[in-house]
């Protein structure tokens, strides 16, 4: 812990930039970082209570993007110190690491801070041993053919690991979706990803998980779990004792980002240096069987990386979508047609649409172009990355 300590000592007065704020906010801040420095963390510890509480209510007001950084900031800092006078006060790990995932989530690193809330968290769940690791679950082992083996002629087409100039010419750039293989044995995610490495690099870090088969049903929410808990009460209880009536899913969650252990399981595919931009964004799609992703279509090309499980995946190209019945307001991406069960009653132009099928399997890569529509089932439980470039 001595490093911990030592970075926060070595901290400039980190409210500087906060001038702004109202003057009892400003005197609470100042107290955190005094009593801190006094080695007084029970005192430090109510004092970015109260910031923490303060903040908190500015951050559920209103729309999100809305939200002055200024708030995520102070949110970010003060979810450090409060974590380390956690970690000195002897509170329980969970609690600690908890803290800094909900200063990662919620809040943003100020630009002249130089602490880091990942190394913290990373830091402080390296030095908890976690004793309860749950055993691995082997894949379902009767693959569900009937639903599984759409005809030849609509099916995604499959080729293996093209080279960057053909993929260029053949997919990207008239649009045309593809099923890359061969291109992934170099992963480390591949052999190393399973339940129990899982609940050993990251079992305690909180993330973000949806709740309820579709997000376009009425009783979808999220909810904020550590990974253990979704895969106790989402995966392991999923397997033991059948499908729950509705579904947890860690989707487009970006936690490469937040657990930095776990990006270097993954490589970015070379085909994304062909995008204008250097980074793509990298989601993770974790789940057991049965989550779906209702038919929607993403502003960017993308290429989901398919690590454990398999996933039916449903596609239409984007100029169907007068034939798509689309959302309007925030579910203006996604379609109301349920294209596993279509209701022509309702949705008489759906009849027109023509969807190319397969299934993804552990090891392969679909390209699906920007606005390209997908529908995704994962037919076992299943662990995805996609990224997002353009
Ligand atoms: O795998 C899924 O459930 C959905 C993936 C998806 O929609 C995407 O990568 O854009
Ligand atoms: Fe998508």
């Amino acid at each position: 812990m001595e490093r911990i300590r030592t970075s926060l000592s070595i901290a400039r007065d980190p409210w500087g930039s906060f001038e702004q704020v109202h003057p009892v906010l400003l005197s609470d801040l100042k107290r955190v970082t005094q009593t801190f420095g006094l080695v007084q963390y029970e005192q430090c510890l109510a004092s970015c209570q109260y910031a923490l509480d303060y903040v908190w209510e500015k951050l559920n007001t209103g729309h999100w993007k809305d939200i002055s950084d200024q708030w995520r900031q102070i949110y970010y800092s003060v979810s450090y110190y409060k974590s380390v006078c956690l970690y000195e006060l002897h509170h329980p790990p969970l609690k600690c690491i908890k803290t800094c995932d909900m200063g990662i989530l919620m809040g943003v690193k100020p630009l002249k801070w130089d602490l880091c809330l990942k190394e913290l968290a990373s830091t402080l769940h390296k030095l908890h041993e976690s004793t309860e690791l749950v055993k691995d679950i082997p894949a379902a082992k009767i693959p569900r053919l009937e639903l599984i083996s759409p005809s030849k002629d609509k099916s995604i087409q499959r080729v293996s690991c093209p080279s960057l100039e053909s993929f260029r010419k053949q997919w990207l750039s008239i649009g045309q979706p593809v099923i890359i293989t061969d291109c992934m044995h170099h992963w480390p995610a591949l052999d190393k990803w399973s339940l129990a490495y899982f609940q050993t690099v990251a079992g305690l870090r909180t993330v973000p998980v949806e709740i309820g088969s579709r997000y376009t049903d009425d009783d979808w929410s999220q909810q904020l779990l550590t990974i253990s808990q979704f895969i106790q009460q989402y995966i392991v209880k999923h397997q033991a004792e059948g499908a729950p009536a509705r579904r947890g899913y860690l989707a487009q969650h970006q936690l490469f980002d937040q657990i930095p252990e776990l990006r270097d399981d993954i490589i970015v595919p070379e085909y994304c240096c062909l995008g204008e931009s250097p980074d793509p964004d990298i989601n993770a799609w974790f789940g057991p069987e049965g989550t779906v992703s209702p038919l929607h279509q993403d502003p960017k090309d993308n290429l989901l990386c398919q690590v454990k499980g398999r996933k039916l995946v449903k596609l239409c190209p984007p100029d169907m979508a007068d034939c798509l019945y689309v959302n309007e307001g925030m579910l203006a991406n996604t379609s109301q047609v349920d294209v596993e069960s279509i209701d022509l009653q309702k949705f008489p132009l759906a009849a027109k649409v023509s969807f190319t099928e397969s299934v993804l399997h552990p090891g392969e890569m679909l390209f699906i172009p920007a606005k390209y529509w997908h529908h995704v089932r994962s037919l076992d439980l299943s662990f995805s990355v996609s990224f997002w470039w353009s």
